[in-house]
């Protein structure tokens, strides 16, 4: 967090000059609220935004009758320290126009405005680029910090345990004419793993959908452990042999964990099978580089097609691999076929922006599928549970944390522009009772700040979050 709301939250009658007006010509808006919040900065001194501000459309569909649009919002910068720190702050977007980055649009914080959003008629320019990402790995690779770094917005839960993400989101990055839509998925595991966790389908099904759906994979791998760094995980070579045609780039992850960077080197050549965009590495390697048509030969034996030749992937995941293409593939540590390696460490603004400029150079001229204020598919209140579920496998031991299951009683905006929300916990165990507790009640009321906090971030209102628990076997 970069900044913290202070309680000084005021209407104020609007500068019709100083506001957005929708790019949809024929309809006919009228301005209900207006809201202007302070925020106090790092250094102490006060900051205010406009945070946001209500159209009432005349031409609403049946689905959205009761809802009032929220536009993106225009924001006025009031003190001089504040626009310093937004046009130093990388991530953050274009330093041109910093009020239009993601880091400052707000999440809906109702859920039929929030609906609205996801079916509003992208508002795209004539020369519209697009790019589908999906970023997948083995759980606990980083892909939750990867997607919230690069929206610029901590959206998406991301803990040290692993299975933070229960179902494939999305996040949505658009800047100027091109638009980056992130599929963050549940970390890849087996059927027998899933159901030894008692995990949902969601994570067999969810990262082989996203991978359907993709122009580009990343392949995210955590070169800090050192049990699974030398070879990709076989559920990631399963998914990049079933998607052959589908361009692929590898990022090695967590380098900041790393003593020894040489030996990235090394990790590198036996992850690529020595050969990245079809080219030889010329690195000291403790692999010899497959030869091009053993490579080859590979590829084809694991996917079951031609090189590079574009397969049916639907068919693929239906029929699954054969038993000979799974074989093939066991004997393998890399793949051949990554277009590009990157090295990162995903906590690091400027790396993850190096990332980001390659996705935007990698888009392709086509329509969007988005509006462009919309941040994610995720709801309001999956955004909550999201952010509590984070702090429970943050501060909760072990398994505790995982049979935890939520239930949001109250979700309340308020005139003054904040947002009330209570969440029942209900714990199976009441030795866990007593863990999710803590001493004084300590502990839960760190989870309620803490997640409040990211709320507050995601929403761009102050939230009022109350959590409590109870004992439900
Ligand atoms: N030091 C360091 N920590 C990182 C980096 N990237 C991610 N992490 C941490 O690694 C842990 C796992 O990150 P997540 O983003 O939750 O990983 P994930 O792949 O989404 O995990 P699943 O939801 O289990 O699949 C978190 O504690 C992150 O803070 C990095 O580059 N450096």
């Amino acid at each position: 967090m970069w900044f913290t709301p202070s309680s000084t939250s005021s209407e104020f009658t609007p500068d019709p000059d100083n506001y957005r007006k929708p790019r949809d010509p024929g309809s006919h808006v009228e301005l209900l609220r207006f809201r202007k919040t302070a925020f106090k900065l790092d250094d102490g001194s006060l900051a205010s935004i406009q945070v946001s501000f209500h159209w009432h459309a005349a031409h609403r569909s049946s689905a959205v009758r009761n809802a009032a649009f929220r536009f993106l919002p225009y924001r006025n910068v009031s003190t001089e320290a504040f626009l310093d720190r937004l046009l130093k702050e990388r991530m953050l977007g274009s330093a041109e126009n910093p009020a239009d980055s993601p880091a400052h649009a707000a999440v809906p914080t109702d859920k039929v405005e929030h609906f609205s959003l996801m079916l509003k008629v992208p508002d795209q320019p004539e020369d519209a680029k697009v790019l589908r990402v999906a970023i997948i790995g083995a759980p606990n690779s980083g892909k939750s910090t990867l997607t919230n770094q690069l929206l610029g917005k901590k959206l998406f839960a991301a803990s040290q345990k692993v299975h933070t993400t229960r179902s494939r989101a999305l996040g949505v990055i658009t800047e100027d004419n091109t638009q980056i839509i992130l599929l963050d998925t549940p970390g890849l595991t087996t059927p027998s793993k899933a159901k030894r966790h008692q995990l949902e389908k969601t994570f067999l099904v969810d990262p082989l959908k996203s991978l359907r759906q993709a122009d580009l994979v990343v392949v995210l791998v955590d070169v800090s452990d050192k049990w699974t760094r030398g070879r990709l995980d076989f559920e990631v070579l399963k998914c990049l042999a079933l998607n052959a045609g589908i361009p692929s780039v590898l990022v090695l992850n967590k380098v900041d964990l790393l003593k020894g960077k040489p030996l990235l080197l090394d990790i590198t050549a036996e992850l690529t099978e020595g050969v990245v965009n079809g080219k030889r590495l010329k690195v000291r390697s403790l692999v010899k580089p497959l030869q091009k048509d053993t490579s080859e030969k590979l590829l084809k034996k694991t996917s079951g097609l031609p090189n590079g030749e574009m397969q049916n992937p639907g068919n693929q995941l239906l029929t699954g691999l054969s038993g000979e293409q799974l074989r093939a593939l066991k004997s393998r540590k890399g793949w051949s076929h990554f277009k590009d390696v990157f090295m990162m460490c995903a906590t690091d603004g400027e790396d993850v922006q190096t990332l980001k400029s390659y996705l935007m150079a990698e888009a392709k001229p086509g329509p969007w599928q988005y509006h462009s204020a919309v941040l994610t598919d995720q709801s309001p209140e999956d955004i909550c549970t999201n952010a509590i579920r984070e702090k429970l496998l943050e501060y909760l031991p072990q398994e505790v944390p995982y049979s935890v299951t939520q239930h949001i009683e109250l979700w309340r905006e308020t005139a003054d522009n904040q947002l009330d929300i209570a969440v029942k916990l209900h714990v199976r165990k009441d030795s866990h009772m007593k863990m999710v507790i803590g001493p004084g009640g300590q502990l839960i009321a760190r989870i309620a700040r803490e997640a409040g906090l990211d709320l507050t971030n995601a929403f761009m209102c102050e939230v009022r979050l109350k959590i409590s628990a109870t004992l439900k076997n």
